[in-house]
């Protein structure tokens, strides 16, 4: 399974945020470039939110992305959160994988309103890599962890995404250098 991009561009106005983007997205892939290059605008491309202005965007499969903010239901518990998205997985494999991200039964068991920034964090992201799909996105979602939740949920993350292809955007060359895999460009 993987996402191509051939001669991909993307405008906004007559601001071109990408041009003559050439892309294979196979295995794990790490994208590094500062903020306001495109990094979401080329998330929103793969997962056909928005059209290209040239170029062709070809994807085998589902792609779930993990975007910045959150987007939890605020009124169900973490288990409801991923169960809405993964109705293939019993309520005791959510638990288990809520509980390998350090998360324990009093988090789970509330209104994810009620949960705090980093709990919220693996919460959204156990929803998307649990989420049936072939390749996965997700933006910065370790950030604002403590380092032994951070590790803990990178080793989760690889772990998860045999098989499958990850575009991970972080600004963390630590969290880079763990993944390895490809590195994107997007100049
Ligand atoms: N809907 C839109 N309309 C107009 N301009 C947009 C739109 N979306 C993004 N842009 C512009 O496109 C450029 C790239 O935005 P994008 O969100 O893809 O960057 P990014 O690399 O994800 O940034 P960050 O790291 O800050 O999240 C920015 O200059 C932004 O202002």
């Amino acid at each position: 399974m993987k996402a191509v991009l051939s001669g991909v561009s993307k405008r906004y106005g007559d601001q071109w945020v990408l041009r003559d983007l050439n892309l294979t997205l196979e295995g794990t892939n790490v994208l590094m470039a500062p903020s306001g290059r495109g990094k979401t605008t080329l998330a929103r491309l793969l997962l056909g939110l928005e059209a290209p202005d040239a170029g062709r965007v070809e994807t085998d499969g589902r792609i779930v992305a993990q975007f910045q903010e959150d987007r939890l239901c605020g009124q169900l518990t973490a288990v409801g959160n991923v169960a809405l998205c993964c109705p293939q997985l019993r309520r005791e494999q959510i638990e288990t994988a809520l509980t390998q991200l350090g998360l324990c039964e009093e988090d789970w068991s509330k209104p994810a309103r009620q949960l705090s920034g980093g709990q919220a964090r693996r919460v959204a992201l156990a929803r998307a890599v649990l989420a049936p799909a072939e390749g996965v996105i997700l933006d910065e979602p370790f950030k604002g962890l403590d380092e032994e939740t951070r590790q803990r949920a990178m080793n989760w993350v690889s772990r998860m995404m045999e098989g499958r292809w990850l575009l991970l955007i972080t600004h963390d060359e630590q969290e880079g250098e763990a993944f390895g895999g490809a590195s994107v460009e997007i100049l």
